[in-house]
């Protein structure tokens, strides 16, 4: 069960060729959450759009749960679209906005929670009785992700759809897509900039380029390698993702030790809180972590405040203008660490050698 895609279309644009989407890709929606990364222009939105029925490409065949559901209107479609603006009815308060897809969706029967549990979630409560031209842009976001929770349909179609929140909200709000997938199989694609958002978020990538698929797989393996290969230079944060089961959680500390995939007997410390502490012990959970985050050490340290020490093997020596990044390997999984241009010639690191790579509990 997944979602077939075969698409080519031409948009029309002020190329004299316009722009070709050119997409056949299978995305296992019903085991990961899916997300699509490219550079602007690369067709992100517009493959999303056709997913979801908005798109006029004649040569389409979408296939969903082995249902064909290319022909079918964006208001019967089992796919429910979010973009950036969100496109709330100015003239109903939230509240209004929020219940009118719950009375008039083809799809609302079906919804697994409650509408106070999601107004919990995205954190409404005191919004619900504004008038939707006083919110913010982030508000009008947190909304919209609520109303596409509340349409009842079981594919959701992100795009870019926290691009106004801070930070600390954006990351609140992604990290809770993963739980409602695992939670109540709902299935999300996500379109992002963002490698450190899609590395939160999305346990499957697919690459765009040019309108094309240029790679698909497992986040961990897409992620970590695109941040190799572009490190550093294409104004993103190198970012390795991981992937791993809960083991323990040490209840005293608000922490769970996390055991990372592969062939690794290595665990991490994160936070109970950050990682929806409510999952069940054996379900795997998506660790980001910034390579600028990552310190290395020849010797093992010890009585350090670090939490978590991993050892690694030294894969690759990449000197930048401004830093270094390194190319760790722990198994098969890769780590990558960024440290300064002093600290790699104090190191005298070397290809192969075994080191020790340390950082804060995530
Ligand atoms: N309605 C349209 N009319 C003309 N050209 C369009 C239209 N929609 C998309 N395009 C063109 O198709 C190409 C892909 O656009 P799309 O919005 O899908 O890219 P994207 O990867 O989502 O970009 P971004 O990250 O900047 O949002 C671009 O060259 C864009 O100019």
């Amino acid at each position: 069960m997944s979602l077939t895609i075969k698409l080519s279309h031409i948009i029309e644009n002020k190329t004299q060729q316009g722009f070709m989407l050119d997409v056949e890709v299978s995305l296992p929606v019903n085991s990961h959450v899916v997300g699509v990364f490219g550079e602007s222009g690369a067709g992100k939105s517009s493959l999303l759009k056709h997913i979801a029925g908005i798109g006029q490409a004649k040569q389409k065949k979408i296939h969903y749960n082995n249902d064909d559901i290319t022909a079918l209107l964006p208001e019967n479609s089992p796919c429910c679209y979010q973009n950036q603006q969100g496109f709330l009815f100015p003239h109903l308060t939230v509240k209004e906005n929020l219940l009118l897809i719950l009375t008039h969706g083809n799809f609302s029967s079906a919804i697994p929670f409650s509408f106070d549990e999601v107004v919990n979630w995205c954190n409404l409560s005191t919004l619900l009785e504004q008038n939707v031209s006083t919110l913010s842009g982030g508000e009008i976001q947190r909304i919209a992700f609520a109303r596409s929770l509340l349409s009842g349909k079981s594919l959701i179609l992100l795009d870019e759809p926290f691009s106004a929140l801070d930070w600390q909200a954006r990351e609140k709000m992604l990290r809770m897509i993963p739980w409602l997938n695992s939670h109540y199989a709902i299935e999300f694609i996500i379109v992002s900039h963002s490698l450190r958002e899609l590395s939160l978020v999305a346990s499957y990538v697919v690459l765009l380029k040019q309108g094309k698929v240029l790679k698909q797989g497992l986040s961990n393996e897409i992620i970590t390698r695109f941040s190799t290969e572009h490190g550093g230079e294409n104004g993103q944060q190198a970012v390795t993702a991981l992937r791993g089961k809960v083991v323990e959680r040490l209840e005293k500390y608000q922490l769970l030790n996390v055991l990372l995939d592969g062939e690794t007997e290595q665990t991490v410390t994160v936070h109970a809180d950050k990682h929806m502490s409510e999952i069940a012990p054996s379900n795997s959970v998506l660790l980001s972590l910034n390579a600028n985050k990552v310190s290395l050490s020849k010797t093992k340290p010890s009585m350090t405040s670090i939490v978590n020490l991993l050892e690694v093997k030294v894969a690759k020596i990449e000197r930048f203008s401004s830093h270094a990044l390194i190319t760790l390997t722990l198994n098969e999984q890769l780590i990558l660490a960024e440290i300064s241009l002093m600290s790699l010639d104090k190191l005298t690191l070397a290809v192969d050698e075994q080191v020790y790579a340390q950082f804060k509990v995530l």
